[in-house]
């Protein structure tokens, strides 16, 4: 790989497999690390049912022959999408979270990059989380240096908020007037709370279907307040940012809505995701100009009626600013990767609470393996 210097176009590759489970997001940016300078090629590759079933059985496990299996999942997935692209010069490979405690056990994202790396001929940076996690950070979230990017390509001059809608929804408040990300002030983030992993997670149960589509039965279904009122009274709503959540650290809330009608159970989860949304909103240092939303969630119109009702400021999905929802987080692992190759910061204390800017990520070059294995 060449040496990266500042003004590079590099034709970087992201993947990411998200909390939601529904799949690989891949896609192409071209960038120096620092500047986005475009956007290439994305694709998108959901998993099948089976290989759903093989990752749900690995959430909350850190190890064993399930995270094994799921892991394998994980990297074939990987390998059979990233092999689509062309001219690639370096990928970024988040990987799959199946239990996360950045304050106790760690973080652990499933996939080998060096095997990736075999596997594509090419470098892959992957393990991003880990060394924030070492230095004290909570290892998420991890795409605000990206937000802070995309802030500068988008030409804005007042601070605004992206609101990341996956399994968990994370905020990112930007100050673009500052010049780099680890800059104090440039960044405030943090996971808000659930977002739609608990309505899949109803729908699934009750109704063997992925997702309130466009919000549809949340849309015929009343809100019960009392469950969203103590839903309000998690710790997690008491914590200062930055901070972050496990996928399941609200799995009360299944039980919660359990004696609810399924419209009514749809209707108040997704109420509880737009409070998390709302309550987040007040830990920005200034108010934003607008609240830009990307994320899976931002297709479910019932949801984003919600969150724009309890914010102050115009809530638009990311698509207004010109930029693409659905492959964002993809996109910044790509912009990481190639962070991580220049061996700059990829987090500061603004972003994960980490004690001091630190870069994520380990380097592996096709060979490696053989070599390591030889
Ligand atoms: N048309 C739609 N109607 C309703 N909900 C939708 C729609 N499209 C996507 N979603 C929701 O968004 C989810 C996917 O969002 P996304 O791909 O952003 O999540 P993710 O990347 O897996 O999660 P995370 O950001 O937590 O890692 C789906 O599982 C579903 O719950
Ligand atoms: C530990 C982990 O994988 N966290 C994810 C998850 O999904 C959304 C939210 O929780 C966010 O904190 C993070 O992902 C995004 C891509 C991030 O790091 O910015």
């Amino acid at each position: 790989m060449r040496r990266i210097g500042t003004g590079d176009r590099i034709r970087a590759l992201g993947a990411m497999s998200g909390t939601s489970l529904d799949g690989v997001d891949a896609a192409v940016i071209e960038t120096d690390g620092e500047t986005v300078f475009g956007f290439g090629e994305s694709a998108y590759r959901p998993y099948s049912e089976g290989e759903r079933d093989m990752l749900r059985a690995a959430l909350g496990r850190w190890e064993g022959e399930e995270v094994e299996a799921a892991a394998e999942v994980v990297e074939t997935a990987h390998a059979e999408i990233l092999s689509r692209f062309e001219d690639i010069e370096l990928i970024g490979f988040h990987g799959q979270t199946f239990a996360h405690d950045p304050k106790g056990r760690g973080t652990h994202q499933a996939g080998s990059g060096a095997i990736l790396a075999e596997a594509l001929g090419l470098p892959v940076v992957w393990d991003f989380r880990s060394s924030d996690v070492r230095f004290g950070g909570e290892g998420a979230p991890l795409a605000p240096f990206y937000h802070f990017a995309l802030a500068k390509f988008i030409g804005a001059n007042a601070p605004l908020a992206f609101l990341n809608l996956g399994g968990v929804g994370n905020l990112t408040f930007v100050d673009p007037g500052f010049a780099r990300p680890e800059a104090e002030g440039a960044l405030l983030a943090f996971d808000t709370g659930p977002a739609n992993a608990p309505i899949n997670d109803l729908m699934q149960a009750r109704l063997g279907l992925a997702q309130d589509e466009g919000g549809a039965l949340a849309a015929t279904g009343e809100v019960a307040e009392a469950v969203v009122a103590h839903f309000l009274q998690h710790p997690h709503f008491f914590r200062m940012a930055p901070k972050s959540l496990d996928r399941d650290a609200f799995a009360d809330l299944g039980r919660a809505v359990s004696e609810l009608s399924d419209a009514d159970a749809a209707a108040t989860l997704t109420a509880c995701a737009a409070a998390s949304v709302a309550a987040g909103m007040e830990l920005c240092p200034t108010p934003p100009a607008r609240l830009l939303v990307t994320g899976g969630g931002r297709h479910n119109p019932v949801m984003m009626a919600m969150i724009a009702a309890g914010c102050d400021c115009p809530v638009a999905p990311v698509e207004d600013a010109g930029l693409d929802g659905d492959m964002m987080e993809a996109q910044a692992f790509a912009y990481l990767a190639v962070r991580v190759a220049r061996g700059m910061p990829t987090s500061a204390p603004g972003s994960t609470g980490v004690r001091a800017a630190v870069g994520g990520g380990t380097l592996s070059r096709p060979g490696e393996l053989a070599v390591a294995l030889g």
